[in-house]
């Protein structure tokens, strides 16, 4: 729950900005959703590995969900707005017009996407001067991380992009700034993807050893030379222009902004858990292990003092749970590699034809067809036989190789519904797995990790659930409200707007503003002993 909220009857509004959909939700004093809209966004991928969106389809698609959020309530009852976003880099000129990222120069297309792997070339460079600021982001930084795509434009696009730009921005900070003129960056956003350091800023010498020694003349006003904590108020809140284009009340407090995985860990990580027997009641909140899957998975697990775990990002201080270090475990490619296997298999139009016909979702209809084709066995060992490695779009954590490719082992000649499903199964397990690995790295290093807590789109799916608390053997929390990362953009907003002094933080119990009370336990199935399976596979 939000807490006491100062004025009753006051509403909060959230933007979630995920990688295929923009939603809004309107969010009370209480922490509930009241309403709720969506919407697709487009994408490009013009390359292989260079994947881009544009900054006004998406600023569109915001207006769109958040009027429709809004509609027939009384608007004088919002009291404040939060955006989370994507870890994607934007890009605009001097005047804050979109620049193009393309070969093409189509400036309609301004972002480079966070899953975009251009920057290899850049990154391994990067990676090679060993700078100190390299120890914050696991020891190796990601290709997904802002520097090398930076140094990319720099590199290929100098005179119809670097030139000529002027901002270049965190999805969420850009919202954030076209909501309120305000171009400050979050803290969140800096710390996490740009090298920024709470405690010390920039680095210059980091920036000048990669060649984008730019920034540093410039102190910064590129990337951000005012940084604010997220949920901090914005400038004088929403301009009048920005309140037209989002249907909401100029002036309304706007909060500085959360990247997607964090919102969403900011949302389950304080749930309370109280009577579901769970090791992690009563238990500090650094015993909870936060997992947002949606395309990808980020694994945010948090701890008093920094724990450097090699492969997993940061530590990085403050930038989820004021006052808490974070690191983030992320598998690049989740809900994405899960659309992939099952869409581009023979049988799928098959699939699609059934479960249209019987009104389900195709990931429904596949699961209850594991079940249909089990027979004696638990669904988890239709896959004895049919292994997936899931690192089709390279290793993200713990093994930070962006040059691993995904592999499928024990394929057979026929492609029929039972081929598909079991292959479905087997790409949620090498999942799971992955989590798995990424929890052992993080407890080899000092996190002690007792439960896990699953948002985003991939945890409404309950094979993908039961899967993680089988393969890790830890009990799985789903909060009651299912957009809790949307719960966490409306969060920021409450926070900016000053009804909430700030994200409360209560060390035996979590962030004190989690899902309401009655959250949905999944404790790992004992009868299919799939966990002691993995583990005797992994002995052999
Ligand atoms: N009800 C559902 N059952 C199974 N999978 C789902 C369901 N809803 C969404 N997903 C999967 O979740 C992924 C997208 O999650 P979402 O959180 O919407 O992503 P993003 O934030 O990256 O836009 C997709 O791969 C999709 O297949
Ligand atoms: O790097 C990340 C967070 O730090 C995410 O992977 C990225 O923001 C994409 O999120 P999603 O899978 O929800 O689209």
């Amino acid at each position: 729950m939000l807490g006491e909220a100062q004025e009753p009857g006051s509403y909060y509004v959230g933007v979630d900005v995920g990688t295929g959909s923009v939603r809004a939700a309107l969010v009370d004093q209480r922490g509930s959703l009241l309403a709720f809209a969506d919407q697709p966004i487009n994408k490009w991928e013009p390359q292989f590995n260079h994947h881009e969106q544009s900054s006004e389809d998406i600023w569109t698609a915001c207006c769109v969900v958040t009027k429709k959020v809004v509609q027939g309530i009384d608007l004088n009852r919002i009291r404040g707005l939060g955006f989370d976003a994507t870890c994607s880099l934007v890009v605009l000129d001097k005047q804050f017009r979109p620049l193009p990222v393309n070969c093409e120069g189509d400036f309609h297309r301004n972002i480079i996407m966070w899953l975009d792997h251009r920057a290899v070339s850049q990154v391994h460079r990067i990676n090679e001067t060993k700078h100190s600021v390299l120890q914050y982001v696991g020891g190796v930084m990601s290709v997904e991380m802002q520097a090398p795509k930076l140094l990319w434009l720099k590199e290929n696009l100098r005179e119809t992009c670097w030139d000529k730009a002027g901002h270049f921005f965190d999805l969420p900070d850009f919202l954030s700034w076209k909501a309120t003129g305000v171009t400050a960056r979050s803290l969140c956003s800096l710390v996490c993807k740009w090298t920024y350091s709470a405690e010390r800023g920039w680095d210059d010498s980091f920036w000048k050893m990669i060649g984008l020694e730019d920034f540093v003349a410039d102190n910064y006003s590129k990337i951000g030379n005012q940084v604010l904590p997220p949920g901090a108020s914005l400038g004088n809140g929403l301009t009048p222009e920005a309140a037209k284009d989002l249907g909401l009340p100029a002036g309304i407090a706007v909060a500085a902004s959360l990247i997607d995985a964090h919102a969403g860990g900011l949302g389950v990580i304080g749930a309370d858990v109280r009577g579901h027997g769970l090791a992690c009641e009563g238990q500090p909140v650094t015993s909870r292990l936060a997992v947002i899957c949606g395309t990808s998975s980020c694994h945010m697990g948090i701890s008093k003092d920094p724990i450097f775990v090699p492969g997993v990002w940061g530590p990085y201080f403050s930038a989820m749970v004021p006052g808490f270090w974070l690191n983030e475990g992320g598998q690049s490619v989740t809900g994405k590699l899960i659309d992939h296997m099952v869409q581009g298999h023979a049988a799928f139009p098959e699939l699609q034809a059934k479960a249209t016909a019987r009104c389900q979702s195709v990931y429904a209809y596949l699961n209850s067809h594991l079940d249909l084709i089990k027979k004696a066995q638990p669904v988890g060992f239709l896959t004895v036989d049919l292994h997936v490695w899931p690192d089709f779009h390279g290793n993200r954590s713990p093994l930070a190789d962006l040059t691993l490719k995904g592999m499928v082992t024990g394929l057979k000649l026929s492609q029929d519904l039972d081929d598909l499903a079991i292959l479905y199964l087997a790409t949620v397990q090498a999942i799971a797995f992955g989590t798995r690995l990424i929890i052992e790295a993080m407890q080899a290093a000092g996190h002690s990790i007792s439960t896990l807590f699953l948002c985003g789109g991939l945890s409404k799916n309950p094979l993908f659930v039961q899967m993680h608390a089988d393969i890790t053997g830890m009990p799985v929390v789903l909060s009651q409200e299912v957009e809790s990362v949307l719960v966490g953009a409306a969060i920021l907003g409450a926070c900016a707007s000053g009804d909430f002094a700030s994200v409360q933080v209560c060390e035996d119990q979590g962030v004190g503003h989690g899902p309401s009370p009655s959250e949905t336990v999944l404790p790992p199935d004992s009868s299919s002993h799939l966990a002691k399976h993995i583990q005797d596979i992994i002995k052999k």
